[in-house]
């Protein structure tokens, strides 16, 4: 055996060596790591960038106690993260169209009485007092009522004429000019500034509040928004599991805390640190409609806003008012906007009441407009407020 065979048999040892070694290697990386190729997501936890992390385990690793914010605040991800499964809501343009038939089913009667009023001839005070009346009746209020007879009065004079189509034209003119085309009723729901947007859900128990979050966050998930759910409203133990079943039909993770009581301010405030880490589009809070006493809840609203805007500002607060309430609902109304900077307007079943008058009352009395209306108790049975086809429901 010449020294090359030699050395060729040495060069051929050392190499088996240095495979087997690196085959050990291998194994050794794949069977810690290797099932990252196939995670398995844990079913509450935070996500960055694609991957959930929970964050107690991460707090154990680093040797550190994890604090029991607000209670235990976890962000619930929806059980299908993934689109298969998932629920595609209705878009927001046509919601009116569609739902304009409930408008006009309750409101209808309005325009019917005013009309068949207006177009008798030969107009009486008495007859004028009967249009007053069924104004009032639907929630118009005392001093959009006075301008709108003063409007028709004046016109019908003048005119001389009381044709129906003629005076179908005036009253839609006049009622439009009450709900006001000119303001502005977007809702605030794009980043700004490196920060999610963030709306607040306020209003007294049983408007719809939850509700109406789930249906918003539907109508921002069709518009292909990346939306996060806050359930601040801690005093009612069913509203974060409410909101939770609503954010699991559409992906919509949902900040909440399981504890009873936990501290809204909290919750909100994890919901929007979330939504700043996850780099969301919105983060939508729910609150609660009612504490132990008046007080208590308007003072825990201001916490939650200045909580919050440690993180990024509120750029909506959105009032939730149920349609069918009438005076109490406008009391209730006045008392949220003396404490809260509200931004809109949401009135709630309107699909269930002859009062569409209430949209005037509230806008004038608040000086904020309605930005949505829920007509139904579907999922998709809120839309944007449109007053052109608000009008068009009730007069025709
Ligand atoms: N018909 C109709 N029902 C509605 C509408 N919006 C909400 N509702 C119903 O009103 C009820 C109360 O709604 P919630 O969302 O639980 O009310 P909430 O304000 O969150 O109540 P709290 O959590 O107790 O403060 C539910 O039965 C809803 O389905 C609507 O536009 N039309």
């Amino acid at each position: 055996m010449g020294p090359i065979n030699e050395l060729w048999e040495i060069l051929t040892l050392v190499t088996v060596v240095v495979v087997g070694a690196l085959g050990v290697l291998v194994a050794l990386v794949r069977g810690r790591g290797g099932r990252g190729a196939s995670p398995t997501l844990p079913r509450t936890g935070r996500r960055e960038g694609d991957v959930l992390v929970d964050d107690r385990d991460r707090a154990a690793d680093a040797g550190t106690e994890v604090p029991n914010r607000g209670g235990g605040v976890l962000v619930e991800e929806p059980e299908a993260p993934v689109a298969p499964g998932l629920e595609r809501p209705e878009s927001a343009r046509g919601r009116l169209q569609r739902l304009r038939a409930r408008l006009a089913r309750s409101n209808s009667a309005i325009g019917n009485a005013l009309l068949a009023l207006l177009s008798r001839g030969g107009l009486s005070d008495e007859d004028w007092e009967a249009v007053e009346d069924t104004l009032l009746a639907s929630d118009l209020g005392v001093e959009a009522t006075q301008e709108l007879v003063d409007s028709l009065r004046t016109q019908v004079r003048v005119d001389g004429t009381t044709d129906p189509a003629q005076v179908r034209q005036w009253l839609h003119e006049d009622l439009l000019r009450l709900v006001d085309p000119s303001m502005d009723r977007r809702i605030a729901a794009s980043r700004e500034d490196g920060h999610p947007a963030v709306i607040l859900v306020v209003g007294v128990n049983g408007t719809g509040k939850t509700t109406t979050v789930g249906k918003l966050g539907r109508v921002l998930v069709a518009e292909d928004k990346d939306v996060i759910f806050g359930a601040a409203d801690t005093f009612r133990a069913a509203a974060a599991d409410q909101l939770t079943t609503w954010g699991e039909r559409v992906g919509v993770p949902t900040v909440r805390s399981h504890q009873e009581g936990a501290d809204p301010a909290s919750v909100a405030f994890e919901a929007v640190k979330a939504g700043v880490e996850m780099e969301a589009d919105v983060v939508l809070i729910d609150t609660a409609g009612r504490l132990h006493t008046k007080r208590g809840l308007m003072d825990e609203l201001g916490k939650i806003k200045r909580v919050v805007e440690k993180q990024a500002p509120v750029g909506e607060v959105l009032l939730v008012l149920d349609a069918t309430t009438g005076q109490n609902g406008m009391r209730q109304a006045e008392e949220f906007a003396k404490e809260v900077d509200i931004t809109g307007i949401v009135l709630t079943k309107m699909d269930g009441t002859a009062k569409g008058g209430i949209v005037v009352n509230v806008q004038r009395k608040l000086g904020v407009p309605v930005k949505l209306i829920g007509l139904g108790e579907g999922p998709d049975d809120l839309a944007p407020f449109d007053p052109e086809a608000f009008v068009s429901a009730i007069v025709g």
